[in-house]
């Protein structure tokens, strides 16, 4: 089985610029090539799910899309970091033009993007990650079945006050662990993989 870190991609991977649709406007953030080459070295697949409007609304196309992320994989390879699958949603249920104006199954936080990993891997749902900036991100792991961290780069910082401003007594929040970055989300998971090892060998 395999282990499998699902990304959310702007704000979380790059600088969240509105709809990003062109290479010159990609900018990865602070750590994020370090902390995805740590989880690769250390087992895992990495798996981005992004919500593409941009798509539907008219801004930018499919092509755009496809080769944004292999230009994200160029940017990452030298620090044996790259993504191995990309998965997006195009669509919109208020907004889309043509067939991408539909209530579909593969935005977040609905799970469809999870599970056409499924295709490739036999996921470890026990083991994997969701790590995102937005509320629907978390939702989305935890409706697929994983643990979930909400980074505070993009829009998390944001999404995280708002959450916890609208707070009542007895809930808890939609996410299992907060990190202000990437790189701390990772670290946090490297920390609870050696912890299950250690057990593991005491028992
Ligand atoms: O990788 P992500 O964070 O899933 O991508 C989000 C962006 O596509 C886009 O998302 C939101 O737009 P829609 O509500 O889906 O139309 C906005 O937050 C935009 O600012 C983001 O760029
Ligand atoms: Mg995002
Ligand atoms: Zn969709």
């Amino acid at each position: 089985m395999e282990r499998v870190i699902f990304l959310d991609r702007d704000g979380t991977l790059n600088e969240e610029v509105n709809y990003l649709h062109r290479k010159e406007d990609l900018v990865l953030l602070p750590g994020v090539a370090e902390a995805l080459g740590e989880l690769k070295r250390a087992g895992y697949r990495l798996v981005v799910v992004t919500n593409q409007a941009g798509v539907a609304r008219g801004y930018y196309g499919e092509d755009e899309v496809v080769s944004l992320h292999a230009y994200m994989n160029e940017l990452l390879a030298p620090q044996g970091a790259q993504i191995d699958h990309f998965f997006y949603c195009p669509h919109h249920p208020e907004h889309g033009i043509g067939i991408y104006k539909k209530a579909c199954h593969c935005r977040k936080p609905e799970t469809g993007m999870f599970e056409m990993a499924e295709q490739y891997y036999e996921i470890d749902k026990e083991h994997s990650w969701m790590i995102g900036d937005k509320k629907i991100d978390v939702e989305a792991g935890r409706n697929y079945g994983v643990h979930t961290i909400l980074v505070g780069t993009g829009y998390g910082a944001e999404e995280r006050a708002e959450a916890e401003e609208n707070l009542h007594e007895g809930e808890s929040l939609p996410w299992d662990f907060y990190a202000d970055t990437l790189l701390e989300a990772v670290e946090e998971i490297l920390k609870s993989n050696d912890l299950e090892k250690g057990t593991k060998q005491e028992t």
